[in-house]
């Protein structure tokens, strides 16, 4: 069972970009999103909190639609917060947590973020649990330490592959143009493997889509994508322009 290669995903995560005009993006992906990568590869895509209903009834289940982030709780007072099952009322299916933007700007430890997962889970939600080092972490040589440190504390007990996707994105990849080397990505991506298989078993460690993110492009996508352990990818900026992300989601088929 673990030699089978998860379905791979390409997400999109517009971060804090959108406004409703930008159904206009979905309407492309859907309409790029043929037969021959239709039977390959699942898409999905994460806009501002603002657009996820909007989108999820015109994706009408064709192309996913999730959320950035959600609270842990499913209600209360919590000003400015959206549930896991806010998003899942919204229509989204999945909802990213953990994203190193949320971990430097909000200050969510690895406890926050699992906590954030479970929530994901309850409302029936796949919960993305996003990962990845620092450029000093790096420099340090701490890059495996501290994601197998991250999924240690970020990854639900119990977590299936049905309700988990894990993301690697070397923090100093992000937005930046830079990518690790397709030999860095593989070490870290089978260290993920691995640690999974200790966290939810060996069969279901199998079966975890595990993504790489950090500018990948229409132009590396083939290279990154190739990689093994390497399941898809979670695309930020050129997630926002549909010919670039059908670019990288066409590396799995026409
Ligand atoms: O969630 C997506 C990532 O942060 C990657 O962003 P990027 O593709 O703009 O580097």
């Amino acid at each position: 069972m673990a030699n089978e290669r998860p379905r791979p995903l390409v997400a999109g995560n517009w971060k804090m970009n959108g406004l409703r005009a930008s159904s206009e993006v979905l309407s492309e992906i859907m309409a790029g999103y043929g037969a021959g990568l239709r039977n390959r590869a699942d898409l999905l895509v994460c806009p501002p909190a603002t657009l996820v209903a909007a989108l999820a009834g015109a994706a009408k289940g064709a192309v996913g639609v999730g959320g950035q982030d959600c609270h842990a709780k499913a209600s209360g007072a919590h000003t400015g917060d959206i549930s896991a099952e806010m998003l899942a009322d919204a229509g989204a299916s999945h909802v990213i947590v953990g994203h190193s933007e949320r971990r430097a700007d909000h200050g969510e430890t690895d406890a926050v973020v699992r906590a954030k997962a479970e929530a994901a889970r309850r409302a029936g939600l796949v919960a993305i649990v996003c990962v990845g080092e620092t450029q000093a972490q790096r420099e340090a040589g701490e890059t495996l330490t501290v994601v197998a440190s991250q999924l240690r504390g970020s990854i639900p007990a119990g977590a299936m592959a049905a309700d988990l996707v894990v993301a690697y994105e070397p923090v100093w990849a992000i937005g930046t143009g830079l990518t690790p080397t397709a030999a860095d990505v593989a070490e870290v991506h089978a260290l993920i493997r691995t640690e999974l298989g200790t966290l939810v078993g060996e069969a279901e460690a199998g079966r975890v889509r595990v993504l790489y993110g950090g500018s990948v492009k229409p132009s590396n996508a083939a290279e990154l994508m190739a990689v093994a352990n390497v399941d898809g990818a979670l695309v930020g900026g050129a997630s926002l322009v549909a010919a670039d992300f059908l670019g990288i989601a066409r590396v799995y088929g026409a």
